[in-house]
């Protein structure tokens, strides 16, 4: 008999993303530094008749509590019937990896409660839920299914979306151009501050499109400008500032959710 189980699905932030190209199927390809925070959506399975799922949570709402779902679609792949529950925190569409993360959780989730490894490539659910079910610091390549964990000191951060959902593929097919110079090599060793010079040289391309479709992130990004870098994650519209001081994440976020009480803003730790 099986037992039910819960899994944490964190916020995923991609510090960097560089677009180095583009596949034939219109995939492109990816050089990207990804950590997660501490911050993200809760599930649990367990065991029943037939797939079920109820959405709960500050960002319940829109979410699809059907097949359209990425929790959903993980418990079909893992092959077996569960009742899910997803207490959703992160806003979607977001650049945060909200639904990649969720079916990563439902993954882990399934994984305690049967006993058994997930028979799923993870790359089937999406792009980014590889990244997701390593769920720390790693390097993201390929289309998102090369994922190398790397070993990198915590950053203090602040998370901010201004409401404004932001489709992937729309902000793919505004980007200028495909092909970009990859990352050069991350500083490994050097401490925090090392890693933050480092971050200020690389890019995420694309942000400038992402821009267009949704001019709010440029305010967003300006509403950070005291941040030791600020930038956007994935394809937005969630924005992050990075600091080498808890402190300085935490009354920047206190700041911000005083000037804009219509943005979701977060103080939390990148690992
Ligand atoms: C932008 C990122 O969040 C960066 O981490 C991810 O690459 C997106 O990951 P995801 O949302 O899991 O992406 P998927 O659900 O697999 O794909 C959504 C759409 O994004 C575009 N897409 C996604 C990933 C990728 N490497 N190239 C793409 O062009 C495609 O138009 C695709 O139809
Ligand atoms: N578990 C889920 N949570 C939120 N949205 C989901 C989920 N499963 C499917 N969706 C659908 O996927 C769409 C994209 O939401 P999601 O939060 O995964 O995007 P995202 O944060 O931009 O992801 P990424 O950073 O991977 O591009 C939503 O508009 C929603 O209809």
């Amino acid at each position: 008999m099986t037992t039910p189980a819960e899994a944490f699905a964190p916020a995923k932030v991609n510090l960097t993303l560089h677009v180095t190209g583009r596949r034939d199927d219109g995939y492109h390809l990816l050089d990207s530094l990804v950590m997660f925070a501490d911050i993200g959506d809760r599930v649990t399975v367990r065991p029943a008749d037939e797939i079920s799922l109820s959405v709960t949570g500050p960002f319940a709402e829109g979410v699809p509590n059907d097949a359209r779902n990425l929790c959903w679609r993980a418990a079909q792949a893992f092959g077996a019937p569960v009742a899910i529950t997803l207490d959703k925190q992160l806003p979607a569409a977001a650049g945060v990896g909200g639904g990649s993360s969720d079916a990563a959780a439902v993954l882990r989730a399934m994984e305690a409660a049967f006993g058994r490894p997930a028979p799923v490539d993870p790359l089937t659910l999406g792009a980014d839920v590889p990244v997701c079910t390593v769920a720390h610091a790693a390097h993201m390549a390929g289309i998102g299914e090369r994922v190398l964990p790397l070993t990198m000191a915590p950053i203090p951060a602040v998370l901010v979306n201004p409401g404004v959902s932001v489709a992937t593929p729309e902000v793919f097919a505004a980007l200028a151009s495909p092909d970009n110079a990859p990352m050069t090599p991350w500083p490994e060793g050097g401490g925090t501050a090392a890693t933050l010079r480092w971050l200020a040289t690389q890019r995420n391309d694309l942000q400038a499109p992402a821009i267009a479709c949704a001019p709010v992130i440029a305010e967003v990004l300006d509403a950070l400008k005291g941040a030791d870098l600020a930038r956007m994650s994935g394809s937005g519209a969630t924005c992050f500032g990075l600091f080498e001081d808890a402190a300085a994440a935490e009354a920047c976020a206190a700041e911000l959710s005083a000037a804009h009480p219509g943005w979701w803003v977060r103080a939390t730790t990148l690992r």
